[in-house]
């Protein structure tokens, strides 16, 4: 689905931070990206997006070569891709039910999230995604008033609203605890897995990618040092990363 080949990105004037990154990532995937604080994961993730301009490289994506696309192709295109950040940006003082009909109505039609026309059947549907990831029980609930990793929760139920084929979660697990942690890895693996999306989710904790990630990437000052399938790493692998 996604290949990308000799990708290579410099922030002026000479701090290279990809070199000749390569590599094939397939529907269903959920790909653990592990890599010391500035080896180069956000900015990876901002050129996968097309938020960065890149040196060089080949990107291609659903078999058509989008390296050098116009504006128009890449607004499309983003439509299909999701973002999903440490901090999650929602709606704090609106209900997690209220934050997802948003994101519903929005991919539905313009006019409707602008007037917040709610059907019986929007309802509905917002409430069963809220039950695909676990918080129906929380659906009344002020966003602020829920824990982070349910917070996370909600941002992977709007990314799922808006039919994402591509997720990128940047470190979507720092400072939660463990349990929140696992919690939120397991919900991505299934996600990928059920609705063949790829998800690439930056990680610092490797027990974490060892457990749930499909693959396991690792990035060590902008080189993709280790592209293994998910697995204890070694030792050896531990040090081309860390
Ligand atoms: N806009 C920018 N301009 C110049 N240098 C940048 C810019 N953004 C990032 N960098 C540099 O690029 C390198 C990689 O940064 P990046 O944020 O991609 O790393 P990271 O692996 O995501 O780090 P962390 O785990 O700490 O979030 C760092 O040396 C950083 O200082």
């Amino acid at each position: 689905m996604i290949i990308v080949r000799n990708l290579s990105k410099t922030y002026p004037p000479d701090t290279r931070v990809l070199q000749r990154i390569s590599f094939q990532a397939d529907e269903g995937e959920l790909i653990a990206l592990l890599g010391a604080s500035g080896s180069g994961k956000t900015t990876f993730f901002k050129c996968l997006m097309l938020k960065e301009k890149w040196d060089e490289g080949q990107y291609i994506y659903d078999g058509k070569d989008i390296t050098s696309i116009n504006g128009w192709e890449k607004l499309m295109l983003r439509k299909q891709w999701a973002f999903l950040e440490e901090k999650p940006s929602l709606n704090g003082k609106k209900t997690a039910l209220k934050n997802v009909l948003s994101a519903l109505l929005f991919k539905k039609s313009w006019l409707r999230f602008l007037t917040n026309t709610v059907s019986e059947d929007d309802h509905l549907e917002a409430m069963d995604y809220l039950d695909k990831v676990g918080l129906l029980e929380k659906a009344h609930e002020p966003v602020d008033k829920l824990s982070g990793g349910e917070k996370q929760r909600v941002a992977i139920c709007k990314a799922m609203i808006k039919g994402a084929k591509v997720i990128y979660a940047d470190e979507p697990v720092s400072g939660l605890d463990p349990e929140a942690a696992s919690r939120i890895m397991e919900d991505l693996q299934m996600i990928a897995r059920k609705n063949k999306l790829v998800i690439f989710c930056s990680l610092h904790q490797v027990e974490l990618a060892e457990k749930f990630g499909s693959r396991i990437w690792g990035l060590s000052e902008g080189r993709l040092t280790v592209d293994i399938a998910g697995r204890r790493l070694t030792q050896r692998e531990k040090q081309l990363i860390f």
